[in-house]
Parts: C-alpha cells; sequence; structure tokens
C-alpha cells in the first residue's frame, strides 16, 4: 500500500515535472514545486498555468477533462497482471531514469523563457501560450523510452527504501498536505506514512536531501528568472492598460467630433430647407407673372390673328377679282391667237408636204445619182475626169447658189425698207404691204432652200473630194529642185525634166564611171513622181498643189506632209520661210473657215510645234528659260489621235499668231554648223495644226490634224564630215529616217506589224502614217554637182516611198536607165 501511494506520488511528481511548458512555462513547469515551498508565490496561477495533475493530456495540449478515478489499490490488487497492464507507470528503476525527463523539463523551460525574453512582452503572451511540440515531444519520448508500459518488466516493482520511494513517500505527504514545509513534511512521513515497519536508511535520506537541496536550488533559479518574466510582463500589461486609456481617449474624442458634425449637418439642413421654401415662394411669383404675360400675348396674337385673317380676306377677294379679269382678258386673246395659229399650221403643213414630196423625189434622184456614182467610182482612173467635171460643175453651183442667196438678201433688205417706207406710209399702201409680205416670205422660204442645198452640197463635196483624193493615192511625193544660188556654190549638176506635159520626170545624170573599155560614161538616171518642180517654181504653186490635202484636214483627215532631202536642199525653206507651206497653210485654213461659217461649220484651230533632236521630243513653243518639261506622246486609238503631254498648244484664231510661232520655233530650234550648210537644221521640226470644225445645221463634227514636218538633213556620214557631237546627232538622223522609210515600206505591204515606235518621229506620226491618213512628202534636191551622190540617194528613197500603195490602188509607172557619153 505505502509502495503504491508512494508509487503514485512519485507519478504526479513526474507528470509535474513531464508537464509541457505553457504560457510561462519556467512559471508553469515549477509551479508544483512551488504550491509546496512557497504560498506567497501561489498568485502565479493568475497566468494561464499547465495542466495540474490529474488532468488529461492529449496531443494536442491539455484538456480540462477530470482523470478517471483510479481505481483503490484493492481493486488493482484483484486484476491480473495489474501492474503490467496499468497505464501509469510505476516509476523508475532507478534515479537517472527520474532526472533525465527532469532535465528535458528544465532544458525546454530555459529554452522558451530564452526565447520569450527576446520577444516584445505583448507578443510574447499568444506565443507563448503552447510551446512548440518539439520542446515538448522530447521528454515524452524520453519517457516513454524509460518509464513507459513497453519497456519495463512487470517484476520492476519499486523496493521499500528505495529512494524512489522515499520520493513518493513525500510526494503522497505533499498531497495530503500541500502547504506543509518538505522539511516538515519528511520528517512527519517518516511518522506518518512508515507502512508495514519498512524504515529508510540514514545514509539514504542525506544523500535524498542533498538532491533535494540541489533540485531545490534549480527550482529557485528558475523561479527567480519567472520572477523577472512576471515583472516584465506587468510592465507589458502595464503598457497596454495605458494604450487602451489612449485608445478610450480618442474615441471620446472622435466621438466629440461626431457631435459636432452632426450639429453643424443638422444647422446645413435647416439652411437648405429655409432656401427650399424661399425659392419655392419666389417660383410661385413668377409663374403667377409668366401666367399673366402669357395671357396677354395670347390676347394680342388673337388680335393680331383676327385682324390679318380680315386682310388676308380681303386681298384675296380683291385678287379674284383681277384674276378673273384677266382670265376673261387672256381667254379672248388666246381664242385669237389659236384659231390664227391654226391657220398657220394648216398653211404650213401643206407647204411641208409639198416639200417633202419635192425633197422625196430629190432624194430618190440623189439616191440614183449616189448609185451611179459608186458604180462610176469604182470604174477606177478612168473617170477620173467626169468627177472632176462633176465636181466642177458642182463648185459653180455652190457659186451660184451663193450668188443667188446673196441676191435674195439684197431683196430681203430691199423689201424691208419698203415695208418700213409703206408702214410710215397711210392705209392705202396696206395692199402693196401685203404684196410685199408675201413675196418677203417667198424670197426667206428661196434663201433658206439655197441654205439648206448648199449644206448638203458641201456634203456631197466632201464626200467627192475624199473620194478624188484616194483616187490620187493616200502617199504622194513630190519632187522640188531649188534654183542654184550663186557661182560661189560651185558646179551646177545635170538634171532634166523631160515630161513637160505632166511635170512628174527628173532625170538625174550621175557620177562619172569607168566601163570595162576604160571609157568614161555616165548614167542618166530617171526618177518619176506625182509632180516635179523645177528650180523656178515659187512656193505659191508648190501650195496650189498640197492646198488639197489642207482641205483635206479641215474635212477631218490626218495630214502628213514632209520635206525631206540632203542638207541645205531647201526643205526648211519650202515649208517654214515667211511665203512656205505653214503660213500659207494656216492662211489658206483662215479663208476656208470663214467660208465655211455661211455653211454652218464653225472652226477650233490650235497649234504646237515639237522638234525630235536626238531621239528625244523637245517643245519649240517653250524656251529653256521658261522651263521645259518632259513630252510624252500619248494615243487615243478610238479617235485615231495623238496627244504631246506638257506640250505647249496655242489657240491660233488670228493669222499673226502663227507667225509669232514660227519665229519662236524658229529660235528654239537646234542649228549647228555643219560642213554642207552653215545653219543646219540638226532636228526634225513638227508643226501640229489640230482642226475642229462643228456643223450646227447638221451636228456634224469633224476633227482633223496637219502635221507638217520638216525633216533634218539626210548626208551620208562620210560626206558630212561630222565628228563628236555632230556625227551622234547624224547617226539619230539617218536612223530616224531609216525607221521612217521602215514605215512606209511596212504600210505599202499591208504589213500587219507597222514599226512606228521604232523612232520617235513615227510614234509621234503614227495617226498620220498610213490607215485613214494622207501623206505627202516633199523631196528637196540640190542642183549642185557636189551633192550629186546625196541627191541620187535621196531620189532613190523618195522612189521607194513613191511605190508604196496606201490605201487606193494607184498605177505605177516603171523607168528604166539609161548610158549617157560625157
Ligand atoms: N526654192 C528656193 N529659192 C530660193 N532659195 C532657196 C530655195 N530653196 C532653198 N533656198 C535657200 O537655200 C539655202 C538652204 O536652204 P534651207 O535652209 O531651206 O535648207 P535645208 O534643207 O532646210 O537645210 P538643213 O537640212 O540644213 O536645214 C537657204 O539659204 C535658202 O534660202
Amino acid at each position: 500500500m505505502h509502495a503504491l501511494s508512494m508509487e503514485r506520488s512519485e507519478n504526479a511528481k513526474m507528470q509535474s515535472l513531464l508537464r509541457p511548458p505553457t504560457q510561462f512555462s519556467g512559471v508553469a513547469a515549477s509551479s508544483t514545486g512551488l504550491q509546496e515551498m512557497t504560498e506567497s508565490q501561489s498568485n502565479a496561477r493568475a497566468f494561464p498555468a499547465g495542466p495540474q495533475v490529474g488532468q488529461k493530456r492529449t496531443h494536442n495540449g491539455y484538456t480540462s477533462q477530470p482523470e478517471p478515478k483510479r481505481k483503490t489499490l484493492a481493486e488493482r490488487a484483484g486484476e491480473p497482471n495489474n501492474v503490467a497492464k496499468s497505464s501509469v507507470p510505476l516509476g523508475p528503476t532507478s534515479t537517472t531514469g527520474l532526472t533525465q525527463p527532469r532535465q528535458a523539463v528544465k532544458g525546454a523551460s530555459i529554452a522558451t523563457l530564452a526565447a520569450n525574453n527576446t520577444k516584445a512582452p505583448t507578443a510574447a503572451v499568444p506565443s507563448t501560450r503552447y510551446p512548440p511540440t518539439s520542446s515538448r515531444a522530447a521528454p515524452i519520448t524520453n519517457f516513454s523510452q524509460t518509464v513507459g508500459p513497453g519497456s519495463r518488466p512487470p517484476q520492476a516493482i519499486p523496493r521499500p527504501g528505495s529512494s524512489m520511494a522515499f520520493n513518493q513517500s513525500i510526494q503522497s505527504r505533499h498531497r495530503a498536505n500541500p502547504r506543509s514545509r518538505p522539511a516538515t513534511a519528511m520528517s512527519s512521513h517518516n511518522v506518518d506514512d512508515g507502512i508495514q515497519g519498512q524504515q529508510p536508511n540514514g545514509w539514504d535520506v542525506d544523500n535524498r536531501l542533498n538532491e533535494v537541496e540541489s533540485q531545490f536550488k534549480v527550482i529557485q533559479e528558475a523561479m527567480t528568472v519567472s520572477l523577472t518574466d512576471r515583472k516584465t510582463l506587468e510592465d507589458a500589461v502595464d503598457l497596454a492598460k495605458t494604450r487602451v486609456s489612449d485608445l478610450e481617449q480618442e474615441r471620446e474624442r472622435l466621438n466629440e467630433t461626431n457631435m459636432t458634425l452632426q450639429s453643424e449637418r443638422d444647422s446645413l439642413q435647416r439652411e437648405i430647407q429655409s432656401l427650399t421654401i424661399a425659392l419655392e415662394t419666389e417660383r410661385r411669383s413668377h409663374k403667377y407673372e409668366i401666367e399673366d404675360k402669357a395671357r396677354e400675348h395670347k390676347h394680342a396674337v388673337d388680335e393680331l390673328r383676327r385682324e390679318f385673317k380680315d386682310e388676308t380676306d380681303r386681298l384675296q377677294r380683291t385678287q379674284r377679282e383681277a384674276l378673273e379679269a384677266l382670265e376673261r382678258h387672256y381667254r379672248v386673246e388666246l381664242e385669237d391667237e389659236r384659231s390664227q395659229k391654226v391657220r398657220e399650221l394648216q398653211e404650213l403643213r401643206a407647204r411641208l408636204s409639198t416639200e417633202q414630196q419635192d425633197l422625196n423625189v430629190a432624194l430618190s434622184g440623189k439616191d440614183r445619182e449616189i448609185q451611179d456614182m459608186r458604180s462610176q467610182l469604182e470604174a477606177l482612173r478612168g473617170d477620173l475626169d467626169r468627177e472632176q467635171t462633176i465636181k466642177g460643175g458642182l463648185q459653180k453651183q455652190i457659186a451660184e447658189m451663193s450668188t443667188t442667196a446673196m441676191t435674195l438678201e439684197d431683196r430681203n433688205r430691199a423689201l424691208r425698207a419698203q415695208i418700213d417706207f409703206l408702214e410710215s406710209d397711210n392705209k392705202q399702201q396696206s395692199d402693196s404691204f401685203a404684196n410685199m409680205e408675201a413675196q418677203l416670205r417667198e424670197a426667206l422660204r428661196k434663201a433658206d432652200e439655197a441654205q439648206q442645198k448648199l449644206i448638203k452640197e458641201e456634203t456631197e463635196r466632201r464626200v467627192l473630194f475624199n473620194k478624188y483624193q484616194e483616187l490620187k493615192g493616200n502617199i504622194r511625193v513630190m519632187c522640188r529642185v531649188r534654183p542654184v544660188l550663186g557661182s560661189s556654190e560651185g558646179e551646177e549638176a545635170k538634171l532634166l525634166f523631160p515630161d513637160v506635159k505632166t511635170s512628174a520626170q527628173i532625170d538625174v545624170t550621175g557620177p562619172e564611171e569607168r566601163n570595162s573599155l576604160g571609157n568614161s560614161t555616165r548614167k542618166v538616171i530617171p526618177f518619176e513622181f506625182d509632180r516635179v518642180f523645177t528650180p523656178s517654181v515659187h512656193n505659191e504653186e508648190i501650195f496650189g498643189e498640197i492646198s488639197q490635202l489642207v482641205q483635206s484636214a479641215l474635212d477631218g483627215y490626218n495630214v502628213c506632209i514632209f520635206c525631206y532631202g540632203q542638207t541645205g536642199s531647201g526643205k526648211t525653206y519650202t515649208m517654214s520661210s515667211p511665203d512656205g507651206m505653214i503660213p500659207r497653210a494656216t492662211h489658206m485654213i483662215y479663208d476656208t473657215i470663214t467660208k465655211l461659217k455661211e455653211k454652218s461649220w464653225t472652226y477650233t484651230m490650235e497649234g504646237s510645234f515639237v522638234e525630235v533632236y536626238n531621239e528625244e521630243l523637245n517643245d519649240l513653243l517653250t524656251s529653256t528659260a521658261e522651263g521645259k518639261k518632259k513630252l510624252e506622246i500619248r494615243h487615243d486609238d478610238v479617235r485615231k489621235q495623238t496627244t504631246v503631254v506638257n506640250c505647249k498648244t496655242v489657240a491660233l484664231d488670228s493669222a499673226d499668231k502663227v507667225e509669232l510661232m514660227l519665229r519662236q520655233a524658229q529660235n528654239n530650234r537646234s542649228v549647228a554648223a555643219t560642213k554642207a550648210n552653215e545653219r543646219s537644221s540638226r532636228s526634225h521640226s513638227v508643226f501640229i495644226l489640230k482642226l475642229v470644225g462643228e456643223n450646227s445645221a447638221t451636228n456634224e463634227r469633224c476633227e482633223g490634224t496637219l502635221n507638217l514636218v520638216d525633216l533634218a538633213g539626210s548626208e551620208r556620214l562620210k560626206h558630212s564630215g561630222a565628228e563628236g557631237d555632230r556625227m551622234k546627232e547624224t547617226q539619230n538622223i539617218n536612223k530616224s529616217l531609216a525607221c521612217l522609210g521602215d514605215v512606209i515600206e511596212a504600210l505599202g505591204r499591208g504589213s500587219g506589224h507597222v514599226p512606228y515606235r521604232n523612232s520617235k518621229l513615227t510614234h509621234l506620226l503614227q495617226y498620220s502614217l498610213g490607215g485613214n491618213s494622207k501623206t505627202l512628202m516633199f523631196v528637196m534636191v540640190s542642183p549642185l554637182e557636189a551633192h550629186l551622190k546625196e541627191t541620187i540617194t535621196s531620189l532613190r528613197f523618195a522612189t521607194k516611198v513613191h511605190n508604196t500603195h496606201i490605201g487606193t490602188a494607184k498605177s505605177t509607172k516603171k523607168t528604166k536607165e539609161r548610158i549617157s557619153d560625157c
């Protein structure tokens, strides 16, 4: 029994020592011992303490559930293997087993205290409430290993008189009298709890006492530490209290502020209410005012509306009356006029039907004529003379008609004068006035008829003229020989013009040649063209030949007139001299335009002047100072017209403008000195004249272009003696002339591809070469012996062109060269 009570006491003590460190582990770990030793320190319970004896320990900590009631010793003695089954350890087998967990607890307590000391007092409270598991696990493990049920044999019951038994007796005494001093308890223990005569040995007591004292010292030290901790914690609590009171004060201050704000808000709300009331009062007063004014205005508007309505009614009445009067008046007038117009209409209808019949007769006659003409035209050149006669007759008729029209105009004027006279005279002349008026009407009718006839005749003339031109050929070649300008020019070449009647042949006596026998001979080379002009022929006569082509341009065809020949052969003279083709052509066009006005034709004329120099297009109407732009050729495939983009175009509404334009172009043209001609033209110049005509009577429109081209001098490179830039110019000139020949040849062959784009010149003149266009080439010839070879070359080139047939078929005469003795 005593052993069991000691064992229980020892066990409780071990539990108190093994109690896990709590919030103030240093205090808690030693609190049991403290309770036993000093009463003054019992207030340590104010802090959360570790579990007391009898509390159940869980893996999370401790609960306050009471320990199930222990079995009495008798009960336990009656149980089989009660010692082995008991979950309560029966005590260590040696003091070493007891000391080991206590040291671990102490170590844990000191470690926890150290941790608490390093932390702030306020933070230390929660953090130390539950000590780290590791610090608790260590003693538990040690305890299990040392005193756990599995590690101790069942017969390990403590022997009486052992140190364990003594400790247990002390512990049990403490439980019985917890407030007694250890020393006293110990002595009373010996007296009260001596069981079954078992007495401890004296040397054992001393040792035990020493041991207890040393333990007491340790506990005292721990006590000192925990007291220091407690002081720190008390300071922390004070600090916390101070903060709480501060916060209280702050809260009171905030409450005061809140109340102030509340009162301010109330006063503001009162102000808003008073303002709202004032505003409402004001709004009501304004509303009454507005309503009064609205009533007043309504009244005034009603008044005005009434007045306006009365006025409107009155005006409407007046207007209605006036309108009715006017309507009556105009109805009478209209009735008169209508009956008059009906009469006139009937007259006109009668006249119209008569005219219609006449016209039908004339139309059928003209249809027949056209049929006849077609068949006649298809009968080719044999009918040419007859056509010319018809044309002459028609022109005569036109002239007669013009005369008739003019006579009628005179008569008309005379009749008008008579009418004026009769109108100013008395009534007796009214009869003659009526007669005169009838005559006047008749005259006007005839004049109108004549005008219509003239217009028709003009259309017919155009058709016939074009057919006549086609019969002559769409490419014509003429030759012109210039006169010798003076004896200084050198020996004259032998040029003969055998065909005096037709003036279409030129015989050139070629250079000296030696035959196989050693005799020198000269070939006479005959050339035949559409026309050959001898040196004595003037520009006026030459223009007579080309005027028909100018007329074709006015009729809406594209016409191209070239001057081709060697340098100094007279190309510029023929084309651009003051009485050259360009001024003459423009003068003719002005005259014709004026005449055509009475046939209801109105024309506009625009001119531009470009040159092709070294295969580059250059605007001759813009000087370098004005800033030249790059020119671009654009073709309109539908209208068969060419436009040169960025090229200056001048509206030619007077002859003066043409002269001015020619002078300007001449100044801008590229000229350079060559061996053959001092101011030789080194570029091809193209004068482009666009003619657009519109007929207001027939609504016809025509658009033609007249190109007058002064080609650069053709010459053999060797003969020209050109060098450097001049040589390049000559090469370009010859190349473009060769291209021109190729184009004409391709057109003559009827070849599908015409190489227009091989040179700038042919590209520019694409729609004026071939197709429906008309081309005339003048081959210019120098009369000098020195230029003989160039002359023959030029004439051969011209013959090639002449033999080209474009458009209507034409016969070609073949000529043979013959030998002449020198
Ligand atoms: N039919 C003519 N009657 C009188 N003089 C003429 C005639 N033809 C040419 N001339 C004169 O001959 C000279 C050379 O003529 P022109 O300048 O017209 O030659 P060109 O063929 O245009 O030469 P280039 O190709 O070098 O420009 C000029 O002085 C010109 O006045």
